[in-house]
């Protein structure tokens, strides 16, 4: 899915008024429509207290017109304008007028005002600013936004939680509200995802308001959101005539006295996510507990016992994972910067091996063609150097990606895949990932879909997926402190063939008998 920005999905709205022929109101009122049916539904005209603060530009407009439809269907509720500015934008008015046929009276407040008694149990449903945010709101409407998110209500926000910018990160944190729920227009937006952003949104929704569908196939965006429709046309579906040799030979490389753990995770994600077979480089300290652990795996040792000091082998891999539990001592960075000269096929980069990149940026140069860095963000940092606030990572991130010809990983909640100027947004994944060795297995998995023909954006995207969607089936079994890395790995199964999983029909209604 598609993740526009504001002015892109302004001129989707001209774009769909113009060609369809109707007026921008009527959009307004697609839009109060949806949240009105979406509210309804779950409700069904119960009487529950319901508090519209609605802003003066199209974001209130929306809220104006939601309020036009609860009082057709019955509903307790009463509407606040939050005056912030004289300049009202056209639909506003013209649902304000509308809602005074009606003989409903907003309260209008200012910045004097004293705001509205509010119960727990009711209902706030947030239309103070939408998109069009374009400067700080004023202290009262802070103090108002303070005020909402204290009642401990239920908030429900439309299109944007107010105060959340599209395209930049808040400058006063207080200033925002935070949505229990976003209904957003056509598309969700970047800053749901961010960390700095993303805790505004509890849970959020699309609702189809009918853009016009060319313009937005056609409209190129900075960056999606990958979900299952996503995924599944990446997938390769598995050959009857096939071999071990149709899906690739994996080499994972990594591994210290005391991290051989690391590899054992890496290696066996690896296999647990197709590849045909998996040979492990490790330091000689780690053949025994590879080889009892992972009966699967083939074995190659350095000479050295405890780190790794030379990386030389007689097979030629599909892809290469290096990093997994390697340190950094000396002799393993003159072993692994050995290794980019000679290397040049496809090669994942995690843990210290990106460290020794950050290390010795000269090394960089020498990165194969579309390497993929899977960098958690500390590792990033090390990487691209400190950034201010969350666009500014991205597009540093995304510089890097062009200057070396890198697929990056930013791993976190809703890990962003970067490459060729666009962020891939994951949908999957759980806060029980935060636990040691799920990077391990993230780098793992990549590998695995790397050696059976996918290539690195592809591979990258998928596999961030479906270690998330692992661990998202793995807790619902384990919950989310028990979740350890080896569970991520025992559920790529269930992840894959959720894959193949036909979404239930909806059932007809059943018609009311008389
Ligand atoms: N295609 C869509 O997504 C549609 C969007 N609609 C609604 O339109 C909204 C955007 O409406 P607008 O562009 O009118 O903008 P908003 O309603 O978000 O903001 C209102 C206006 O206030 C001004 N403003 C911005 N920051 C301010 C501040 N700190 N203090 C005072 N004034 C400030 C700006 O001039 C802005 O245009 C969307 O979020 C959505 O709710 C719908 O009505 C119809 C279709
Ligand atoms: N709160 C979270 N929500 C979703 N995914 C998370 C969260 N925290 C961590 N993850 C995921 O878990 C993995 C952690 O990787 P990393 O920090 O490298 O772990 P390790 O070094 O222990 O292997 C990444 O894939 C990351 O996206
Ligand atoms: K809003």
């Amino acid at each position: 899915m598609k993740i526009f920005s504001a002015s892109q999905i302004y001129e989707a709205d001209k774009y769909t008024v113009e060609k369809q022929g109707i007026s921008s109101d009527e959009l307004m009122e697609r839009a109060a429509v949806q949240i009105f049916n979406w509210m309804h539904l779950r409700m069904q005209g119960a009487p529950v207290k319901i508090h519209l603060f609605c802003g003066i530009g199209n974001n209130g407009g929306d809220g104006i017109a939601l309020a036009r439809h609860l009082q057709e269907h019955g509903y307790n509720f009463e509407v606040f304008v939050v005056n912030y500015s004289d300049k009202r934008s056209k639909d506003f008015l013209l649902n304000l007028e509308r809602l005074k046929d009606r003989k409903v009276w907003p309260t209008f407040l200012n910045s004097d005002s004293e705001f509205p008694e509010i119960g727990k149990d009711d209902i706030i449903v947030d239309a103070i600013f939408g998109i069009g945010l374009n400067r700080t709101p004023d202290t009262w409407v802070v103090n108002l936004m303070q005020y909402l998110n204290n009642t401990g209500t239920f908030i429900l926000s439309v299109d944007i939680p107010s105060g959340l910018y599209v395209n930049t990160i808040p400058e006063n944190p207080e200033g925002v509200v935070e949505a229990d729920y976003v209904l957003s227009f056509q598309a969700p937006k970047l800053v749901f995802f961010l960390p700095q952003t993303g805790n505004y949104v509890k849970q959020w929704e699309i609702l189809d308001i009918g853009l016009d569908a060319e313009y937005l196939t056609n409209t190129k965006t900075d960056y999606e959101f990958i979900g299952k429709n996503e995924v599944l046309p990446i997938y390769i579906p598995r050959e009857k005539f096939s071999h071990k040799g149709t899906y690739g030979h994996s080499l994972i490389i990594g591994g210290s006295y005391g991290k051989v753990g690391a590899v054992i995770l890496a290696s066996k994600s690896c296999l647990y996510s197709g590849s045909g077979l998996v040979t492990a480089y490790v330091p000689k300290c780690g053949c025994l507990p590879l080889q009892t652990s992972l009966p699967e795996a083939m074995v190659l040792t350095d000479e050295n016992e405890d780190i790794l000091s030379g990386i030389s082998y007689d097979m030629v891999p599909t892809v290469v994972g290096i990093g997994m539990g390697m340190e950094k001592k000396e002799a393993t960075s003159k072993a692994f910067s050995d290794f980019l000269n000679k290397y040049k096929g496809n090669l994942v980069v995690d843990a210290d091996a990106l460290n020794l990149l950050s290390e010795n940026k000269k090394l960089l140069k020498k990165l194969p063609a579309r390497s993929i860095l899977t960098p958690h963000p500390k590792e990033l940092e090390r990487l691209i150097g400190p950034w201010k606030d969350d666009f500014e990572k991205l597009e540093k991130t995304k510089k890097f990606s062009e200057q070396y010809d890198c697929v990056l990983v930013i791993k976190g909640a809703h890990t962003i895949v970067v490459y060729d100027g666009v962020g891939y947004v994951n949908s999957t994944g759980n806060p029980g990932m935060a636990t040691a060795g799920s990077g391990d297995v993230l780098a793992g998995m990549i590998t695995g879909l790397v050696a059976q023909g996918y290539e690195p954006l592809q591979a990258s995207v998928f596999g961030v997926y479906l270690h998330g969607k692992a661990a998202d089936i793995a807790i619902e079994k384990c919950g989310y402190q028990s979740l350890v890395a080896t569970k991520i790995v025992e559920h790529f199964g269930e992840a894959f063939m959720s894959l193949l999983e036909v979404p239930e029909m909806p059932q007809p209604e059943s018609v009311e008998e008389n």
